[in-house]
Parts: structure tokens; sequence; C-alpha cells
């Protein structure tokens, strides 16, 4: 069965075809094709690079309208050297990550109307992701509307949170108005939780794990039996840590202050928080470390700032999900930067002393990828995980195959 995934993230479009024959396997195969489109380019460009046969292709398409490049992207999967199928009929069903779900989706679903018509309603509380997802079915349904397509959320996996992790403290009626604490990247955060397991040979079921996804968005999950019990992001994506270009949490009172004496309206509000903030609004340079780390090289102070605030919040914010799981066996980075940025890791890690956590250098520094970076003695296990969402969707779809 050949299953295709859209997992469309704020700062790239992913798309991988998988091909799974009888049996789920226990780990995630190679895709038979892979692209990622990249947003960061200069107005009226997109970066493309595809990954098949063994061989990866850069393109720079003349375009930056998601629609348009969903469409050339897929046309890279039957035509050229990239071409693996012959037409768009061989795929058995299309798996889409959908940033939020709102209160009703605990669970993957086939995608109709009603399921249409709530990500667009979603719209406007993940403004940076539910339209992209909504733009990855309708490109497919206007290719061929027959296709079986797939929502797969990344707030179903914190639906069974405690309430008391769920709702605001503000008044109750927020909460019977659904204003309350969803959480994201939860396709992440279970793909990530059972590979750890994995990697460690143990059950998930036993162990109280840190999951840290740390991407372009940032967010924790404190996981224990398997299930979330906590994370960072709230009612939004922008809740919670320090992010590429949002705030993560702030004291609302400077929205109140910035709208009563300097004049600001919602939008300009949401522009602020979503899109000048969190790295790229402290370090004036980029919403990437890699341009943040060379900042940092070149001696730029308000770079080093950038990352100090970002470290800072990152240890604070693990603390606290450690003292609502009671303690932590496992802490997992995950994301271009938890996996990638060996920094990052080595002075998250540093904090953690105190409980007897102990990283192994070496093993950091060694561009790990599903391994345990922590020394034998560490009483704590810290994990490099490479986080496949997309495998996670395209398991979720061959679920639902199943059960029709
Ligand atoms: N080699 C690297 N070193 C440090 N940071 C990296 C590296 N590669 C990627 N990153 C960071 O990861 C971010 C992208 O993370 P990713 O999880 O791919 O994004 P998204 O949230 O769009 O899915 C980049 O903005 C950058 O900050
Ligand atoms: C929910 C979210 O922030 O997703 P991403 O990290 O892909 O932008
Ligand atoms: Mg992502």
């Amino acid at each position: 069965m050949k299953i295709l995934v859209f997992n469309a993230g704020s700062s790239s479009h992913k798309s991988s075809l998988y091909e799974v024959a009888g049996h789920l396997p226990t780990t995630a195969p190679e895709p038979l094709w892979e692209a990622q489109a990249d947003w960061t380019k200069a107005q009226g460009k997109t970066d493309l690079t595809i990954k098949a046969h063994g061989q990866t292709t850069d393109q720079e398409l003349a375009t930056d309208t998601r629609t348009e490049v969903i469409n050339q992207t897929l046309k890279t999967l039957w035509s050229g050297d990239t071409k693996v199928i012959n037409d768009l009929s061989e795929i058995a069903v299309v798996g889409h990550r959908i940033v939020h779900g709102g209160p009703d989706f605990t669970a993957s679903v086939h995608i109709d109307q009603h399921v249409k018509d709530s990500i667009q309603k979603l719209a406007v509380f993940a403004p940076l992701h539910n339209p992209a997802n909504l733009e990855g079915i309708r490109t497919i349904e206007d290719l061929k509307h027959d296709i079986l397509q797939v929502a797969v959320f990344d707030t179903s996996f914190h639906r069974q949170m405690p309430i008391e992790a769920k709702v605001y403290p503000g008044p109750y009626e927020w909460y019977e108005q659904d204003i309350q604490r969803y959480g994201f990247h939860g396709i992440s955060h279970q793909y990530c939780a059972r590979r750890s397991a994995q990697v460690l040979g143990k059950n998930v079921e036993e162990l109280r794990l840190v999951n840290c996804h740390l991407g372009n968005g940032c967010s924790l999950a404190a996981i224990k039996n398997g299930r979330s019990v906590d994370t960072t992001m709230g009612f939004t994506p922008l809740e919670g840590l320090m992010m590429g270009t949002r705030s993560g949490s702030i004291d609302p009172s400077i929205l109140i202050y910035l709208e009563r004496e300097k004049g600001y309206n919602a939008d300009k509000l949401d522009q602020m928080l979503n899109k000048q903030s969190g790295l790229k609004g402290i370090s004036g340079i980029s919403s990437d470390v890699r341009a943040i780390r060379e900042g940092i090289r070149a001696g730029n102070q308000r770079a080093k700032l950038a990352l100090d605030i970002f470290i800072h919040r990152l240890r604070s914010a693990i603390g606290s999900m450690v003292a609502t799981l009671g303690g932590i066996d496992v802490l997992t980075f995950t994301g271009g930067i938890g996996e990638h940025d060996q920094a990052t890791r080595a002075s998250t890690c540093e904090a953690f002393g105190f409980l007897n956590l102990k990283i192994d250098q070496k093993k950091n520094n060694a561009s790990p990828v599903d391994v345990d970076i922590s020394t034998p003695d560490s009483a704590v296990r810290v994990l490099v995980i490479h986080t496949q969402e997309d495998w996670e969707i395209a398991r979720e779809c061959w679920h639902i195959v199943q059960k029709k």
C-alpha cells in the first residue's frame, strides 16, 4: 500500500511517500520519495529538495505560493529523474498533519466536508498552520477527487491530559467556550516517546519522559504511562517556550499596555507575537539557530542574548515538567534544533547535574541520531531522536485503512 504524507510546518512543507506491504514495520522505513520545500527564500522563490532512488536533487521553484509549490512538488512523484509512480491512482491514502484539531478530534479521522469545515474554523487559532494544511487537502482533491484522505492532529495526543493541565485559571466560562490548553506537536511527541522506549529496550508505559521538540516551533511534553500529562503549548502554538519567531509565554499585561497606551490592534499584536518575536525578534538576525550561532561567533551581543533566553526558558520549562512527572527517566531532544544543535543540548543538560543527569560530550558532539548520549552512570537517559512525524502520520493512515 502506498501512503503519501503532507507535513506542513511553519517554516517548511515536508512530504513523503511510503510503501507498506503487509504488516506495519516496527521501525520507520525509508520513504520511496521525500520532498522538503523551505519558506526561507526571498519572495517569489522556494527551495525544494527531493530524495528519491537514493539521490538528493535540489531545485529552485519560481514561486512561493503554497498551492503552486505543492503542485510542483507532487509532479516530481511521476515525472523526471525523481519519478517513483506512474500516477496518483497508485496511492491508497494521503495523510495530512493538521496542527489544530480543537476539542473534538481525539484521534485521526477520514477527511470529509465536516472535518474540512472544522479545520477551517480552527484556522484563527493556528494561523501559521491550519490554512496550509487545508491547502494541501484541496490540492489533492483538485488532482483526484475520490482519493482517501486522513487528518492526523497535532492536538490529539494531548487530549487526555489531566483537567488541571488543560484549564486556564481565567473565568470558568473560558473552559466552557473551548478556551483551554490543547497542546501541539503531538504527532512528534507520540512518535518520540515510542521510539525512545524502543531505543532503550523498554516499555513506554514504564517510563517518565520529557520530550523536547525544538524546531521552528518548540514545545515540551511530559509523558507518563505512554500519555501526555502536560505540555508547554496551549490554546494556540504560541504559548510556552521561546521559538524561532514566536515569543512563547509572556505577561499578558504587555498586550493590554500596548493596546491601551500605544494603540496596537489585534492584527499588529498577532504579527508581532507570531512573526517578529522569539530568536528572530531578540537577535534581529534570524529565526535560524545556525545563523544565530554565526552571529555569536562574530561577536553579536543580541544573538548571544537570544540564545541565552532560549536556554534559560527551556531549562525552567523542563524543570516544571519533571515536577509534574514526579521525576524523570528519559530526556529526549528532537526537531531541527534538538537533533542538530549539540551546544543547545549540552547547555540544557548542564542545568540538571543536580538530578545526576550526565551526558557524554563525545557522544553528544558526534551528530547522534536515535542514540543515548548519557553516561552509563547518569540517573537519567538522554536521547537524541530524529522525529519522524511523516512516518507517524503514515502509521495512523495504515490503521484507518485497516479499519475500513
Ligand atoms: N544544523 C543545524 N544546527 C542548528 N540548528 C539547526 C540545524 N538545522 C536546523 N536547525 C534549526 O532547526 C529549525 C528548523 O526545525 P524543523 O524542526 O525542521 O522546523 P519546523 O518547525 O518547520 O518543522 C531551524 O530554524 C534551525 O533553527
Ligand atoms: C505546532 C508548531 O509550532 O509546528 P511547527 O514547529 O512545525 O511550526
Ligand atoms: Mg515541525
